[in-house]
């Protein structure tokens, strides 16, 4: 099985060269071009400050997502959000677990974790070999993310509470696994098996995982790249300007021509609110102000 798939991903690599959608890099050998519904919550010992039972009173919190290019500004506009009002709550992408993939993860387990690979390195090192892998955890750390309960304190605000997560299992597949299949980074087995697995656990999961909203960031590519490069993060040093491009366009495509095939209902009516994310807004009160009073207005339309 392993010479199977070292074979496999030999005939990749190979095939990779001069391939436009795969450049090598110094660093890197990827530049990849190419509510109201009624919920039940988990609980879990890290949800004791979390709603963990009434369902009435969690149907009130609208779930939204935030989508966009790489270091189009995320992180930053959902941290804006999480000090603009205390009914939100911002829930990071866990890009941590991807660059730390940890070993002896089941419950009980005496051996302490240790950090085992980076994830993210790999899977922008060598992307036929890892982009799967990458999406198989990538999408398991979203659903747990989505799954999370509301904090309490979210319920005991006023205003209309709102869970905010950064970025979600559609993005995973209509975004990301989507474009490395485009990119032959995934195979056509490995989308299949990859489309079977997530329509069903999202089909499963029903009204848990779905959203009320989506906010899109969106700033072209060349501001994204600039922005991706005063960031600096390690893994991304080899991320070429074409391969944002490509991630514009799946952007382009499912929340603003909605031209992506979509698989769940409730997302192809879901309301998408579109924002200018070139705008500097860190040093702008105004701009800040504006902002927010579009999120603000979008939320109580949910
Ligand atoms: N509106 C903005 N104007 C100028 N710089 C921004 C803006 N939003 C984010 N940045 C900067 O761009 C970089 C990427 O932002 P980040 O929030 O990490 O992006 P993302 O979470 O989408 O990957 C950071 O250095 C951040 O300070
Ligand atoms: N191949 C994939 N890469 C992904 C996915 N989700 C995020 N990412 C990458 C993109 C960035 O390098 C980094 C974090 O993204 P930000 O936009 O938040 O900076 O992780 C994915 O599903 N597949």
């Amino acid at each position: 099985m392993r010479l199977v798939r070292f074979a496999f991903v030999r005939q990749m690599s190979l095939l990779s060269i001069g391939n436009p959608a795969i450049v090598s890099t110094k660093s890197s050998n990827i530049d990849m071009a190419g509510n109201s519904a009624k919920r039940r919550l988990t609980s879990s010992p890290s949800s004791l400050s979390r709603i963990s039972s009434s369902e009435d009173v969690t149907t009130r919190v609208k779930r939204v997502s935030i989508e966009g290019n790489i270091a189009v500004g995320k992180s930053t506009f959902a941290r804006l959000l999480q000090s603009a009002d205390e009914a939100w709550e911002v829930v990071p992408e866990p890009i941590s677990k991807w660059q730390s993939i940890q070993s002896g993860t089941t419950k009980g387990e005496s051996s302490p974790q240790q950090t085992v690979s980076n994830l993210l390195h790999m899977m922008y090192q060598d992307p036929q070999r890892w982009s799967y892998t990458f999406q198989t955890y990538s999408c398991m750390s979203r659903l747990r993310t989505q799954l999370q309960p509301p904090p309490a304190r979210l319920l005991r605000s006023e205003g209309t509470p709102v869970q905010v997560f950064e970025r979600s299992v559609y993005s995973d597949r209509y975004i990301f696994a989507l474009n490395m299949f485009e990119l032959s980074c995934i195979s056509p087995t490995e989308w299949a098996v990859y489309q079977d697995w997530h329509s069903f656990l999202v089909e499963q999961f029903g009204h848990q995982v779905e959203l009320e909203g989506i906010i899109y960031l969106r700033a072209p590519p060349s501001k994204c790249m600039e922005r991706l490069g005063s960031r600096g993060r390690a893994e991304e040093k080899g991320v070429q300007l074409d391969y944002l491009d490509k991630l514009h366009t799946q952007h382009e495509r499912w929340l603003i021509e909605k031209t992506t095939e979509l698989h769940f209902e409730k997302l192809k009516r879901i309301p998408v609110l579109e924002l200018d994310a070139s705008v500097e807004f860190e040093s702008n009160p105004e701009v800040r102000e504006q902002f927010i009073t579009k999120v603000k207005n979008f939320f109580s339309g949910l």
